[in-house]
């Protein structure tokens, strides 16, 4: 069943009052940081508070993600054996550049008996990553593997080329672009990276857009005063919703049974867009669903 991913809200597991905060926040979704949020003496005590909060199951229909470390640090094999204890709906990889990344993370999740609920997620961030998302992203298709989907990752991808972060990502959309078609041709959701400069509002509105209009499903976000703002801008707008049944339902009629293409309101619609209309009202539902 689909489900909505406007915003997943990333927080380091060091931080208690962010974990305890995140039951009542709005976000689709969230992220318990290992990595780079959390500083090397404090991992083993994040892994621990991680496993607390994820094992007392508080938060509701939101979809939980633990990012592990890196796959060459010395953390990784106990954050997944963690993981694989008290099942979040998915581990996040960070830094993942080859297909014998992801083969060790599924090798290592086969070692631990791990519960194939728990999908992987992995971070687009490095440029061997980025060079090699199609081949990443086709991945899927073996089995298991439990690919779910990217997750861009600009601060890293920036630190590593040298390619800066500018207002309006000029810079940036090639490889996004680059990274959005490769999930799509493989069938697995895309999520955006954070935006760090908190307090520029606006800034960050036009950034929710312009991933919007780019193809992610959602984003990721670094502080809860970014949830309201990107969840209103993944939202299909209810005139959307509204022209999407209209879609479907001038196909459903019989005298359009056997037609790809009709006229609705002056405009000419095909077969295509009964799919989009599908899928908008199936994230609407599913939106409604989740009750935000
Ligand atoms: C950036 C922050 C350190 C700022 O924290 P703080 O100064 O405490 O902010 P506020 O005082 O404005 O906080 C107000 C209240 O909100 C809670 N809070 C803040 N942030 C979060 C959060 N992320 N999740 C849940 N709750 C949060 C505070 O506790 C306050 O609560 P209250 O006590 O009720 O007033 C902080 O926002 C933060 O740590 N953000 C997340 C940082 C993070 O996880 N970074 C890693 C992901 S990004 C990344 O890795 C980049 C990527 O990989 C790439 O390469 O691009
Ligand atoms: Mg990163």
């Amino acid at each position: 069943m689909i489900r909505p991913r406007r915003s997943l809200l990333f927080m380091p597991g060091s931080n208690a009052r962010a974990l305890e905060k995140a039951r009542l926040l709005p976000a689709d979704g969230l992220i318990l940081d290992l990595e780079d949020a959390v500083a090397p003496d404090a991992k083993a005590a994040a892994r621990d508070q991680i496993a607390t909060a994820v094992a007392a199951k508080g938060y509701g229909h939101r979809e939980v993600l633990v990012r592990i470390n890196a796959l060459d640090s010395p953390w990784w094999r106990d954050d997944i054996a963690m993981a694989a204890k008290v099942g979040p709906d998915g581990i996040l990889v960070p830094k993942v550049s080859s297909i014998e990344d992801i083969a060790a993370i599924a090798e290592r999740l086969t070692e631990l008996d791990a519960d194939p609920a728990i999908r992987v997620w992995i971070m687009i961030e490095t440029a061997r990553g980025v060079l090699h998302a199609e081949e990443l992203a086709a991945q899927t298709h073996i089995a298991g593997t439990r690919l779910a989907g990217f997750v861009f990752g600009p601060n890293d991808i920036s630190r590593e080329t040298g390619i800066r972060m500018l207002p309006g990502r000029a810079t940036m959309i090639p490889m996004i672009s680059h990274c959005i078609l490769a999930a799509r041709a493989h069938g697995l959701v895309v999520l955006d990276g954070p935006y760090s400069d908190i307090a520029n509002v606006d800034g960050f509105a036009q950034e929710c857009a312009q991933a919007r209009d780019l193809g992610f499903d959602g984003k990721t976000l670094i502080h809860p005063g970014q949830i309201d703002a990107c969840n209103a801008t993944f939202t299909p707008p209810a005139e959307d919703v509204a022209q999407a049944r209209a879609i479907l339902a001038a196909f459903e009629r019989p005298e359009n049974a056997g037609r790809g293409a009709i006229q609705l309101d002056g405009r000419m619609v095909e077969r295509l867009h009964a799919e989009i209309a599908k899928k908008t009202i199936a994230i609407a539902d599913a939106i409604e669903r989740a009750g935000r």
